[in-house]
């Protein structure tokens, strides 16, 4: 089932047949997803961004504003990526870990000994103690230029490594057109957010949620919001991703080919000195079709300094956050855990 010596994965396990998960992965009952058909009738906004046309960006910046203030997650269209593309990447992702033999695919295992490496990898936090996901990844270092190396990447299937590249160049820019479009939203100028992010430390992340015997005492993917800027996220039809809006956990509800999801990461909530709030987010199971998602994350570099934008700042409107190191925000994050928003929670000032 595994190869000696390898930490295990969670496609290993589904493939051996069980009836119910190993212990490590049962959730305690306060975080086990409610497997019912009552997720509120709401959903996510669906925004046009009209491929940029300058006669529609009022219009566009108008619905992000609210997007964001609402729900700190959008779908977007129109936004100039092309359907091919977004097919291709889920494409190579899911041949990549259906059709790649165990023994090839550790080949490109993550250091297991440390966090956020690059590669093939299961376990997300460095504890111990921690309730596993039901889950399989991997970690591709894409932005900038410096940092990728597609010989890190699969060599299977044969279009796997310029897809993702051209996957990482194409969300790079449309990244930097939504923060600007989020930055004018606020009355700020177009490059606050950018400026204070610097240049982006771009990560993709394809996570592999095998079938699941018990979905009801697991998570794909524990609740958290992601630590950077901004994540573009596509998902397959299967569907399994849910948002928390107003305390209930809303459905993400897969669209067509061609949607991308929009999610409001932990720095932007601080730099907009939490007019934005990053969304809070998890991915269920099911019992039955492996699901694939493509997560592109957009990161300041670890020595980057994130504060509230100073244009926010004023006697009436003090800052709400204590500024952060990225690096050590990263750091906490990973030795402490997500627990939903416990580490952007932790640098609140008292008002
Ligand atoms: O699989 C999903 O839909 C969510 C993935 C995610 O939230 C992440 O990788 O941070
Ligand atoms: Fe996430």
């Amino acid at each position: 089932m595994e190869v000696a010596g390898e930490p295990i994965r969670v496609q290993s396990i589904a493939q051996a047949g069980l009836t119910q998960v190993p212990l490590q992965y049962v959730q305690p009952p306060q975080h086990r997803p409610i497997h019912s058909s009552s997720s509120p009738p709401i959903t996510i906004p669906v925004i046009d961004l009209f491929g940029s046309d300058p006669a529609q960006r009022d219009l566009v910046r108008a619905a992000i504003g609210r997007a964001c203030n609402d729900w700190g997650a959008f779908h977007v269209i129109g936004h100039g990526i092309s359907t091919d593309l977004l097919r291709r990447v889920k494409r190579v992702g899911l041949t990549f870990f259906n059709d790649c033999p165990v023994a090839d695919k550790v080949r490109y295992a993550c250091d297991p000994t440390s966090s956020a490496t690059e590669g093939y990898g299961s376990r997300m936090l460095e504890r111990d103690d921690t309730v596993l996901d039901w889950r399989d990844y991997f970690d591709h270092h894409t932005l900038p230029l410096s940092r990728r190396n597609p010989s890190r990447w699969p060599h299977f299937p044969a279009d796997y490594r310029s897809t993702m590249a051209e996957y990482s160049d194409r969300t790079g820019s449309l990244a930097s057109e939504l923060l600007e479009l989020i930055s004018e939203s606020l009355g700020l100028p177009s490059r606050c957010i950018e400026d204070a992010v610097g240049e982006f430390y771009q990560n993709i992340t394809i996570s592999y949620y095998p079938p699941c015997p018990q979905p009801e005492l697991t998570l794909g993917l524990q609740e958290h919001s992601d630590m950077g800027a901004i994540t573009l996220l596509v998902q397959d039809e299967v569907g399994g991703l849910e948002v928390l809006k107003d305390g209930q956990w809303v459905k993400v509800q897969p669209l067509d080919d061609d949607a991308i999801l929009v999610l409001l990461a932990d720095q932007t909530e601080i730099i907009t000195n939490g007019k934005y709030k990053s969304a809070q987010h998890r991915a269920i199971t099911n019992a039955h079709r492996a699901r694939l998602s493509v997560a592109t994350f957009h990161d300041p570099a670890k020595a980057v300094k994130i504060s509230p934008a100073s244009q926010l700042l004023s006697k009436s409107s003090p800052p709400r956050f204590r500024g952060v190191v990225y690096g050590d925000y990263v750091s906490s994050w990973y030795t402490k855990g997500p627990e939903g928003k416990r580490n952007i929670d932790a640098l609140l000032l008292e008002s």
